[in-house]
């Protein structure tokens, strides 16, 4: 059995909990169990605060975690980085109130600085040359230049909205942080095996995203120039159809393509375009 942390709730829930479901792990998001065992998979969870996460992968109470690259670089725990799932995306950045002209890092120098993240903030201050006097709070950290308690801030960045509306200006990008997947060190045989399979499914899913499976009839004399127009996995399957002068066409296409190509396919007489999402591909 391996045991993975995830968050209770917050950010990063949703998109755990949906990895999970996608690869066919079947977990029930109870509020009140901390640890819910999978039904279908050797998978037990352990619902945490994300703060918890990293210092549970490290000490092995968990043998896995998802968790915030930004908290788990913070936290400086001792865990490996197993996988980059590519959700919560986000910066953390310095920040200062807008009316001010930003002359560049030095301003910070002997300034007072509110954060959530004192350790990433002193690293960079440090290598820096900047001193500055880092106020550490845990939450509503954007109103604190406006209230008189810090100068400026160092905080998670996303859409930038939430500096907007405190008249806060980004000044630094500072590190740019995703969801991670991270694991204990010591993991045995049994445990590595159960996680290589997880992963395998991820990957599936991941493989399968932003992809989708298209079907067309198309007059079998132009197979050759629709082929050149397809990227498909290798050929295209090509079914033959009742009318012999045609056939149907099957492929898989990238979604950042896919106007583009349906175009082309429409122009070389392709018709009764079919698309579906897919929901896993294994390659
Ligand atoms: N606006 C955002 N956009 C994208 N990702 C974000 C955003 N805010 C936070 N995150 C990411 O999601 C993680 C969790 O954020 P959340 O706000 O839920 O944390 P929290 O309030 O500390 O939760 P907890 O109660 O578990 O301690 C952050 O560490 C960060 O990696
Ligand atoms: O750039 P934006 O898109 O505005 O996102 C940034 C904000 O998002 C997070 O807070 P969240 O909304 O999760 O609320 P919280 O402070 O209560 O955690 C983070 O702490 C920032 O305040
Ligand atoms: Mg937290």
């Amino acid at each position: 059995m391996l045991r993975i942390a995830v968050q209770s709730k917050g950010r990063l829930f949703d998109d755990t909990m949906n990895l999970l479901s996608e690869a066919d792990i079947k977990v029930s998001a109870s509020k009140r169990t901390l640890l819910v065992q999978s039904s279908n998979f050797p998978l037990e969870v352990l619902y945490l605060r994300d703060d918890d996460i990293p210092q549970s992968v490290a000490s092995g109470v968990a043998d896995i975690g998802i968790v915030g690259e930004n908290e788990f670089v913070e936290r400086g725990e001792n865990a490996q980085i197993i996988d980059r799932l590519g959700f919560s995306k986000c910066r953390l950045s310095l920040a200062i109130p807008k009316k001010i002209d930003y002359p560049g890092l030095q301003w910070f120098n002997g300034k007072k600085i509110a954060t959530s993240y004192p350790n990433i903030l002193r690293k960079f201050m440090k290598k820096n040359n900047i001193n500055a006097d880092i106020h550490v709070i845990t939450g509503s950290v954007e109103i604190s230049p406006g209230i008189g308690l810090a100068d400026g801030i160092f905080d998670i960045v996303s859409s930038g909205s939430t500096l907007v509306s405190n008249n806060l200006a980004e000044v630094e990008v500072v590190m740019k942080s995703e969801a991670l997947l991270i694991g204990n060190w010591n993991m045995d045989e049994e445990k590595h095996e159960i996680l290589n399979e997880m992963l395998f499914r991820f990957e599936a899913v991941r493989s399968a995203q932003d992809k989708k499976y298209v079907m067309m009839n198309a007059p079998k004399e132009k197979i050759q120039e629709i082929t050149e127009v397809l990227p498909g996995i290798k050929s295209p399957t090509i079914i033959p159809l009742a009318d012999e002068e045609w056939c149907s066409i099957h492929t898989v296409l990238d979604e950042k393509r896919f106007w583009e190509i349906i175009g082309k396919l429409k122009e070389l007489g392709a018709q009764g375009i079919l698309v579906t999402p897919i929901e896993k591909m294994i390659l």
